[in-house]
């Protein structure tokens, strides 16, 4: 079996594989204080929950946009498994060419995404992806990593008002089906939720044109893409499993140098 880790700025994503297989999915929060000993808890935890055997893990693969939460990780990981984890970063071969003015400055979600998309779809492809960030990123029909746009992500868009505006309150991420509202908490779903929906479709419009094309394929992934995607058409597909699947289909192309990396094997 392969764990996958999907390291985002608010959730890190655990994927268990056999073969393409997802067999169990886990979600933490993302705790950069957390040292190596608590992650390993955590992770030893979730495996006997599940009644798996940390012992079937062969490899491990991970896919980060928080620098500074690396070196609990990678060295939980070397204490559970034994095991140094593949990290997707400068040396992986994601077989995507990236056109960014520095390909090292992408997050390396967004290549995963990439990766993962232009596999399962036909390009050209417009990945959106709700995070804390919401990303949008273009591929072209020949699998080229184009660039996109980053917007802030929905859950702190209205954080953001909760915290800045004194009468605001914290409200819970739920459609209230009408922009004439009638209270604060309606309001300010509505701005957060429809506004949201008009910032989705204009992006994704502007990209298409950019691309020129009417025929791009959007696939939408994260916490937060099914309240987005049931509100529009835009959106064409979206896959809950999308950095996963990423992440499991770079470790193939990379399990070669993956196999001499075991502890203790020179
Ligand atoms: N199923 C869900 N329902 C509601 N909110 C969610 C769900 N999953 C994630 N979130 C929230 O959406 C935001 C983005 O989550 P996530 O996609 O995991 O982001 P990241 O990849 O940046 O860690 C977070 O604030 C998270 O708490
Ligand atoms: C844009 C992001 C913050 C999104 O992260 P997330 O919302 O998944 O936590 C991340 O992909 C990132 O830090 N990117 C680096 C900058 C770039 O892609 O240009
Ligand atoms: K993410």
């Amino acid at each position: 079996m392969i764990l996958v880790f999907d390291v985002g700025n608010s959730n890190i994503v655990l994927g268990l594989y056999e073969g393409r297989e997802l067999l169990n999915c886990w979600r933490i929060s993302t705790d950069k204080d957390k040292t190596s000993d608590e992650y390993s808890l955590m992770i030893h935890q979730l495996f006997h929950y599940s009644n798996v055997d940390i012992k079937k893990v062969e490899d491990v693969i991970i896919s980060s946009v928080v620098p500074n939460i690396m070196y609990s990780l990678e060295h939980a990981t070397r204490k559970l498994f034994n095991i140094d984890p593949l990290v997707v970063g400068p040396g992986i071969k994601t077989g995507i060419n990236i056109k960014y003015d520095n390909p090292k400055q992408v997050g390396a979600d967004r290549i995963v995404n990439a990766v993962a998309a232009f596999e399962k779809y036909e390009g050209p492809l417009i990945i959106v992806d709700f995070g804390t960030a919401t990303t949008f990123c273009a591929v072209s029909k020949e699998g080229v990593y184009l660039g996109g746009t980053i917007s802030p992500g929905l859950k702190i868009s209205s954080d953001a008002l909760f915290q800045r505006a004194a009468k605001l309150p914290r409200v819970e991420l739920v459609k209230p089906g009408k922009v004439i509202c009638k209270n604060t908490v309606n309001s300010m779903q509505a701005g957060i939720i429809y506004g949201y929906v008009g910032l989705v479709e204009y992006i994704i419009k502007k990209m298409k044109s950019e691309l020129n094309t009417k025929n791009a394929t959007v696939v939408a992934t994260g916490g937060l893409a099914t309240l987005i995607a049931s509100e529009t058409d835009i959106i064409n597909v979206v896959d809950k499993y999308l950095t996963l699947e990423g992440l499991i289909i770079i470790y193939e192309r990379n399990k070669e140098e993956a196999n001499r990396r075991y502890i203790g094997q020179d």
